[in-house]
């Protein structure tokens, strides 16, 4: 583990109030968007989007925009989400010239598109025990240290909220995934609590200049490339408390634990380049189940050129206002 890092760069949501930070915002000229990717998350969107809205728009003036990405959804997300306040854009209709993939990365790769805040904060839309400073708390560190580039929530876990006791140990793709994939390769971000957090946030200039996996590879991606690109200083990590979300089988998470390891091999030279793989699993009596999971990565954002049947000035406020 790298040395000091993690008393160097380890808060708590507490060290800082909502007002202090919108006090740091005025003192920095900093803006900041909240980006929710949703794919059919239709019974828990609406609940986190008034959440917000509430407390760090309406209460406490700190987000400057509040936008859901609705990821391909068959549900009514998009209602659900716009009626509590969001604004709402659909993946597919982000940028229509660049094509269309699956998955919460290719959400959180449009939204630097439709969004202009000089720091972007991602909060996962399924979660069912969560509060307000999963936002908020990201954004100490960011507005109190230029050095810092990337932020992670870490937070004890309750699996059932039936049985609220709460468990220290991450989420399975993370302890049998993320976590030794860290220790074998890189293993300066051994100290990263919940290294797979959908709570997170990232100065846009940075972000900008990153690779993007189309899935669910995109935060052990920026973890990742952070670190290769800025070092484990620019990267820091803040604790929220307690955080409960649905659960995926374990099937589900086997699709997603094959993106992890693509991710990380194309970052050890290992890549196949594939844009695919098919994955097998096994159902009643061996019956085969067969999975073609999404390994495309994005190029980064600052290298793609505003949409070419814009007018010169609509393009120029485009790109300012992406990057
Ligand atoms: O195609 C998709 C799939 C998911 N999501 C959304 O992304 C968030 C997280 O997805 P989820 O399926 O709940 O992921 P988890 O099983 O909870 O996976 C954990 O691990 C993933 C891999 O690192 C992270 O992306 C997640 O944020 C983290 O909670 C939710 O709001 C989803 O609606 C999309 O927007 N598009
Ligand atoms: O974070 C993870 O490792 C995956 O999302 C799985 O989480 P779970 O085991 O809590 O469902």
């Amino acid at each position: 583990m790298n040395d000091g890092w993690f008393e160097r760069r380890t808060h708590h949501w507490t060290e800082w109030t909502p007002q202090r930070l919108v006090g740091l915002k005025r003192e920095t000229g900093t803006t900041v968007s909240l980006v929710v990717p949703a794919r059919n998350e239709e019974t828990t969107v609406g609940g986190i989007v008034s959440g917000v809205r509430e407390e760090l728009v309406e209460r406490v003036p700190l987000l400057d925009e509040l936008v859901v990405m609705d990821s391909d959804s068959t549900d009514a997300t998009a209602c659900r989400a716009a009626d509590a306040g969001a604004r709402v854009h659909r993946t597919v209709d982000v940028r229509p010239d660049l094509g269309h993939y699956r998955g919460k990365g290719e959400a959180l790769w449009k939204a630097q598109f439709v969004t202009e805040g000089d720091i972007l904060v991602f909060l996962d839309a399924d979660l069912v025990e969560w509060d307000t400073h999963f936002v908020s708390g990201l954004l100490g560190p960011l507005l109190q240290d230029s050095g810092v580039e990337l932020v992670k929530a870490f937070y004890d876990r309750i699996l059932d909220r039936e049985d609220a006791r709460p468990t220290h140990e991450g989420g399975r793709v993370t302890e049998l995934v993320a976590r030794p994939t860290l220790a074998l390769r890189w293993p300066e971000l051994s100290g990263i609590v919940q290294p797979l957090s959908g709570e997170w946030a990232i100065r846009r200039r940075l972000l900008c200049d990153l690779t993007v996996p189309t899935g669910y590879g995109v935060e052990l991606a920026a973890l990742v490339d952070t670190h290769l690109h800025r070092g484990v200083d620019a990267i820091a990590q803040v604790g929220m408390g307690l955080r409960g979300h649905h659960h995926q089988s374990l099937h589900g998470l086997g699709a997603m634990a094959t993106e992890l390891l693509a991710v990380a091999d194309r970052r050890s030279g290992a890549g196949t380049g594939a844009d695919t793989v098919e994955l097998h699993q096994y159902g009643t009596g061996g019956k085969t189940m067969t999975t073609e999971v999404g390994l495309v990565e994005r190029g980064p954002a600052r290298r793609v050129g505003p949409p070419s049947d814009r007018s010169e000035g609509q393009r120029a406020r485009e790109v300012a206002g992406w990057c």
